[in-house]
């Protein structure tokens, strides 16, 4: 079977890997020369425009977009639009928006063209050796693919979450749970870090990750991290975030759910990215103010 790729960034050029230790005949392009020139190196046929992408596709083609959510994704659609037939297939893999997910689905079936949301999981490791893969849309256009979705996942990394929209919307949440498993796993370090005792960090990831109720994939990275830089001397605690996280909550505030944990680990991203805060200068103005307590003052 033929498949395009379009985006041969950190996820797309493993995937892109991954479809063809499977035997896909894969097609790939990015508007970024190099990538592209990079997977011809990997023996998988090269397009630099959609253009050429559609021409060597043959058939109901079935083009997996992996790039970044947002206006990009609108923008390769409209791009490709030009060069597709009734009844090929979109599979957006990216970490999209649940609701352009089910906006562009609803777009796409007025022309006649099919469309997948796929939220795909396991970072870039993942992507090369087994991902884990839960798609949205419709089942008889999800049926054509299935075996696609089976193949570039590990064993029971593979599921269909229903209408357009729930893949995105599945990925999204895990994305949420994601967040408030990681904060909690860097408060506990952070306890450790301030007391008394002298814990190795590494060592204490590694036996964490041996029988405890808390050994996890990600407390497996949390020991390679600490492996490499025992005490992240050599990075700053500033968290960025690409959206997900904010737009779990988000949903959860829509539909009256309590998400505590998640809204203070979103929190705790943007505040990482402030050196001070004009919240804190407040506080502690009005402490001075009612009970003259002492405040820090800039040099
Ligand atoms: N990195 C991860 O661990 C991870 C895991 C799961 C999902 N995702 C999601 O997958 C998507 C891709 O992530 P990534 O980490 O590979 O990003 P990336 O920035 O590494 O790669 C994106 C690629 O898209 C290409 N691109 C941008 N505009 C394009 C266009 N108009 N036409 C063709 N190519 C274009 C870029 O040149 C780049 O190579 C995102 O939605 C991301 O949120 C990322
Ligand atoms: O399941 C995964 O493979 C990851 O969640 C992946 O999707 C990516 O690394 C996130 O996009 C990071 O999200 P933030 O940038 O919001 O932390």
């Amino acid at each position: 079977m033929q498949i395009g790729i379009i985006g041969l960034g950190k996820m797309g050029f493993n995937l892109a890997l991954n479809l063809k230790r499977n035997e896909y005949q894969v097609v790939a392009q990015d508007v970024n020369t190099d990538f592209v020139a990079k997977i011809g190196h990997e023996g998988i046929e090269m397009a630099y425009t959609v253009e050429e992408l559609c021409q060597k596709l043959s058939g109901r083609k079935v083009i997996w977009l992996m790039v970044p959510a947002g206006e990009i994704v609108d923008a390769v659609i409209h791009a490709l639009l030009p060069y597709l037939s009734p009844n090929d297939i979109l599979i957006d893999g990216g970490n999209s928006n649940f609701n352009d997910s089910k906006r562009r689905y609803s777009k796409l079936k007025t022309l006649g063209i099919d469309f997948l949301d796929c939220g795909t999981s396991g970072g870039t490791s993942g992507a090369l050796h087994g991902a884990c893969t839960m798609i949205g849309g419709d089942p008889e256009v999800f049926d054509y693919v299935a075996k696609v979705f089976k193949d570039i996942s590990v064993e029971n990394g593979s599921l269909y979450t229903g209408a357009a929209g729930s893949g995105h919307f599945t990925k999204m949440v895990h994305n949420g749970i994601e967040y408030g498993m990681m904060q909690s796993i860097a408060e506990g370090f952070e306890v450790f870090e301030h007391s008394e005792f002298d814990i190795d960090f590494q060592k204490t990831a590694k036996l964490f990750n041996h029988g405890s109720v808390v050994r996890s994939w990600l407390m497996e990275l949390t020991e390679n991290a600490f492996a490499k830089d025992p005490k992240l001397d050599g990075i700053k605690g500033i968290m960025h975030s690409s959206g997900e996280g904010k737009w779990t909550l988000e949903t959860a505030l829509d539909l009256g759910v309590p998400t505590p944990v998640i809204a203070l680990s979103i929190m705790m991203r943007y505040r990482s990215q402030m050196s001070d805060t004009f919240s804190g200068k407040v506080v502690a103005a009005l402490r001075n103010e009612f009970g003259g307590h002492a405040v820090e003052k800039n040099e």
